[in-house]
C-alpha cells in the first residue's frame, strides 16, 4: 500500500490525471479541497472501496500496476480492524456487539489518499482545513514519517505524530451521535512542511442505524432508561447532504444536532 501510494504520486502529472477527477463525480486524482482563505496545499485520490459493487473502477489508478490490488486488500483488512474496534467499543458501552457493527456493516467505505508537497512558505497554505471527520470511523495510514497533522484539545493544537507500526483512528460525527457522544469527534488540521512532503492513506467507514443517524437505541436502553438522547435521529441522507454542503461552517454542526 505505501508503496504503491508513493509511487503514484511520483508520477508526472499527465499520468495521475488518467484517473482525474471528472466534473459529475468527487472520486478520482485531483486538487479535492479548496475551501477556506489559505490555499489547500494538497493532491489527493479519493475512491469508493466498499461494498465493492459500488466501486468506479475506471477511476482506480492502474499506475502503478500493484496499486489497485494493495488498495484492494488494504481495504478488506481496515474493514476487519475497524470491526474490531467497534467490537471493543460496543464492550466498552456496555451494549450487545451486532448493535455497533450492525450500523457499519455493508455501509459504504471511502478512502482519501493524500500527498502534501512541501511549500516554502507554509504559513500561506494549509495542508487540510480544520475540521471533523464526518462519517463513522476514520482509519490513518501514514505512508511515510513526515509530521503535520493536529488535532485540538482545550483549545490548543497538539501534534499526532507518526509512529512506526501504527495507524491513527478518529472517531467521526456519526459515531459521536451513535454513541450519544461516549465517543467525541476530535477537531483536528494538517500543517504542511518546508522541507519533506507528507503522503497518508486514510479509510472513512460510514454508518447508520435504519437509514438513519441517530444515537444507538440499544445505550438508551441498556443504561436503564437512564441516558438520555442527547442527540436528535436525523434521516441519514438528510444528514449527509447538510453535512457536506456546510463544509465551510462544519464548526457547531454537531451542536446543531443537540437536544
Ligand atoms: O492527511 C491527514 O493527516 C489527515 C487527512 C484528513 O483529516 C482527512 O482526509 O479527513
Ligand atoms: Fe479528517
Amino acid at each position: 500500500m505505501k508503496d504503491s501510494t508513493m509511487q503514484f504520486f511520483g508520477l508526472p502529472l499527465g499520468r495521475k490525471n488518467a484517473v482525474a477527477v471528472r466534473a459529475d463525480g468527487f472520486e478520482g486524482y485531483g486538487h479535492h479541497y479548496s475551501r477556506m482563505s489559505k490555499l489547500d496545499w494538497a493532491e489527493s485520490v479519493i475512491l469508493i472501496t466498499q461494498p465493492a459493487e459500488d466501486r468506479n473502477m475506471d477511476l482506480w489508478p492502474t499506475d502503478p500496476p500493484m496499486f489497485k490490488p494493495a488498495l484492494e486488500e488494504y481495504s478488506a483488512e481496515v474493514t476487519k480492524l475497524m470491526r474490531q474496534l467497534l467490537v471493543s467499543m460496543a464492550l466498552d458501552l456496555g451494549v450487545d456487539e451486532k448493535a455497533l457493527t450492525g450500523a457499519f456493516e455493508g455501509k459504504r467505505q471511502s478512502m482519501a489518499i493524500h500527498h502534501y508537497p512541501p511549500c516554502q512558505h507554509p504559513e500561506k497554505v494549509i495542508g487540510n482545513t480544520a475540521h471533523t471527520d464526518g462519517l463513522g470511523l476514520t482509519v490513518l495510514l501514514h505512508v511515510d514519517d513526515t509530521p503535520g497533522l493536529q488535532m485540538l484539545r482545550g483549545g490548543r493544537w497538539f501534534p499526532v505524530r507518526p509512529a512506526a507500526g501504527a495507524l491513527v483512528v478518529n472517531v467521526g460525527d456519526i459515531l459521536h451521535i451513535l454513541t450519544n457522544g461516549a465517543y467525541r469527534s476530535v477537531e483536528h488540521r494538517v500543517v504542511v512542511g518546508a522541507d519533506r512532503g507528507r503522503t497518508t492513506a486514510v479509510v472513512f467507514q460510514d454508518a447508520s442505524v435504519g437509514g438513519m443517524v441517530a444515537p444507538l437505541p440499544e445505550l438508551l436502553v441498556v443504561n436503564g432508561g437512564g441516558e438520555k438522547a442527547r442527540y436528535r435521529s436525523i434521516p441519514r441522507f438528510e444528514y449527509l447532504k447538510v453535512r457536506f454542503s456546510a463544509l465551510a461552517k462544519r464548526k457547531g454542526f454537531l451542536d446543531s444536532l443537540k437536544l
